[in-house]
């Protein structure tokens, strides 16, 4: 029994540690009972986990949530009905050690419980993955297991000892060496498998590559795509002796895939390329099943995954995450500081020269970008990213504007036409989170001279965008023909105009940017044949002091490579359509993710 001076104790305590739980969280804790508890003191910070917080609280009924916070030293979670959680209160608070460093945790009611973490889900699988249960018999287990003997010849590895057939997967350069294979091959005694399998649609598969894992209860795997280049499609791994929990990955997504005892998993197609897969290093794992949260004790595990080493490249549909595609387009790739030299060169300092003279040229807004302006309500913000002579200003009277621009040349043009505008890159722009309402960029990004570049100012755009706000981003085309019909671009050219079929048989010229990089300078006024190039500018100066410009222009085709943007709070959906004098119209959709 407590003493009341025990009692007296523990509230102390409770309160102060309320306020932290507010500060920390944002969540309020109440003096009535509710479903849900906070454990005031203890969270990942202190080194508790899921499978603690579920091993402790099921004591007392269905745990239906459990919820750490990333960082901080406190966790919730919430039970089915009232009672559960107030004998949990009752009994553990002030008493139930369960963090680390062996002190009492302290508990309160809360009423709403936040999401912290990423979403996980125990009932979907990924695309590709098939999990067939019961796939051998306990009597071919048994056979399996005893082909693994676990001794000093086997790779022991930080988390679990390896051993392979087949092919060595050497994990210091994860990959094969597939021109050494190895003296011992796959076990006759797993060929059973493939006879078996024939009886599924994964027909044909015979591998040619065993990696053996043998894991303690408490140890893992951490998470990995197996490389693309070392492995055809699909991967299948069998489980012995025990059940996992298997986690698969990709982008916020995350599956909680539980793997039983003598079950096959095929990975295929996305789960094989494109998800990450992992296994926790914990003793129980947390299983979520209709009733609720439930632990289940992990015994030794030991999983045959079997391959076919890929020889040549990988052909795979998501260059993103495969090695092959990053090596072959290694050195087309411009890097960081040659992208950032080059902008300076052929866009920054070029507009800064012709500054008058392009503004001269530019005069007529473009009827949809109009439109768009046009369409915001009374009160809006919009942003005119990369504004130029500010062409796109001042035909809303009913919304505030700004404008800004690397160019100081084009600024004080807009100055002196009474614009909002200031000074600023578009891979930066100062500007607070979440307040436009509109944003336009219209001609702007495909002067950015790689990829990560063109992101990052679309991240940047969705960014300052409210939720729910919209952007306009127009980008120069490759293509200057659509249905047969010629771009306006094109069409301005008089000889164009005349001849349909043009060959421009000209030597084209090449402009050296950096070792590896050499970028042809375009004819204007004809079809674009490169991705990227230079675009000249003829400044209109006296006869004997003509000057040209060259301006780096890199395509729409490439500018359009954009998924969606892992921003905590938008996602933005490119949709290339309209074909309109040289510009392809990008109408980017922000929103709420
Ligand atoms: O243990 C397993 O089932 C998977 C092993 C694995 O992913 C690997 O070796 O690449
Ligand atoms: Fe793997
Ligand atoms: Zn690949």
């Amino acid at each position: 029994m407590e003493t009341m001076s025990q009692i007296k104790k523990i509230e102390r305590k409770v309160k102060k540690l309320q306020h932290v739980v507010l500060k920390e969280t944002g969540v309020t804790c109440v003096a009535h009972p509710t479903k849900i508890l906070a454990i005031c003191n203890a969270g990942l910070v202190n080194g508790l986990t899921e499978e603690i917080i579920v091993e402790n609280f099921k004591k007392y009924g269905n745990v239906n949530k459990v919820c750490l916070v990333p960082g901080k030293s406190c966790s919730f979670v919430s039970y089915r009905d009232l009672e559960s959680a107030t004998m949990a209160y009752n009994c553990f608070n002030g008493k139930l050690n369960i963090a680390q460093e062996n002190k009492p945790v302290y508990l309160s009611f809360v009423e709403n419980l936040v999401d912290f973490e990423e979403e996980k889900s125990w009932s979907i699988l990924p695309e590709g993955l098939v999990v067939l249960e019961d796939f051998i018999s306990e009597k071919d287990e048994e056979t399996l297991l005893e082909l693994c003997n676990f001794d000093e010849s086997c790779g022991s590895m930080k988390n679990r000892q390896v051993k392979h057939y087949g092919y060595e997967f050497r994990y210091d350069i994860n990959n094969v060496d597939k021109d050494k294979p190895l003296k011992e091959k796959i076990p006759m005694e797993c060929d059973f498998l493939w006879t078996k399998l024939n009886e599924t649609y994964f027909k044909g598969f015979v591998p040619n590559q065993l990696t053996i894992n043998h894991y303690m209860p408490g140890q893992g795997i951490p998470h990995h795509i197996d490389t693309h280049s070392a492995f055809e499609d699909p991967i299948m791994s069998l489980s012995l002796n025990s059940s996992v929990i298997m986690d698969f990955k990709c982008d916020k997504k995350h599956f909680c895939v539980f793997l039983p005892r003598r079950s096959l998993a095929i990975m295929s197609g996305e789960a094989r390329y494109n998800w990450t897969h992992g296994i926790t290093p914990r003793k129980f794992d947390v299983i979520k099943s209709q009733i609720g949260f439930n632990t289940l004790q992990r015994e030794t595990r030991v999983s045959f995954t079997f391959r076919r080493v890929l020889q040549g490249n990988c052909t795979c549909r998501y260059p993103f995450k495969c090695d092959s595609y990053a090596k072959n387009n290694e050195d087309k790739c411009i890097e960081e500081k040659v992208a950032a030299d080059l902008e300076k060169t052929h866009v920054h300092d070029v507009y800064e020269n012709i500054a008058n003279h392009f503004s001269d040229t530019r005069h007529k807004p473009w009827p949809n970008v109009l439109e768009f302006v046009q369409g915001f309500q009374l009160g809006s913000l919009l942003v005119d990213v990369g504004c130029g002579n500010g062409k796109y200003l001042g035909h809303n009277k009913n919304i505030y504007e700004m404008g800004c621009d690397t160019s100081l040349g084009l600024l004080e043009v807009c100055k002196n036409r009474n614009f909002n505008i200031f000074n600023a890159n578009c891979l930066n722009i100062p500007l607070k989170n979440n307040i436009a309402d509109a944003c336009i960029s219209i001609a702007v990004i495909h002067h950015l001279a790689n990829d990560e570049r063109r992101l990052m100012a679309l991240k940047e755009m969705a960014r300052v965008l409210t939720v729910g706000g919209r952007c306009l981003i127009y980008v120069w085309a490759k293509d200057q023909k659509k249905d047969n019909e010629k771009s306006s671009y094109i069409k301005q050219d008089r000889k164009n105009r005349k001849a349909e079929n043009i060959e421009i048989n000209k030597n084209e010229e090449e402009i050296t940017i950096s070792e590896n990089i050499k970028l042809p300078v375009h004819t204007n006024r004809t079809q674009f044949k490169h991705k990227d190039v230079l675009v000249p500018w003829k400044l209109k100066s006296t006869e004997e002091n003509k000057q040209t410009f060259l301006r780096e222009v890199v395509w729409a085709e490439k500018a359009v490579e954009i998924r969606p943007l892992e921003t905590s709070m938008h996602s933005v959906f490119l949709d290339f359509g309209d074909f309109k004098h040289r510009f392809v119209a990008a109408k980017a959709r922000v929103s709420l993710r």
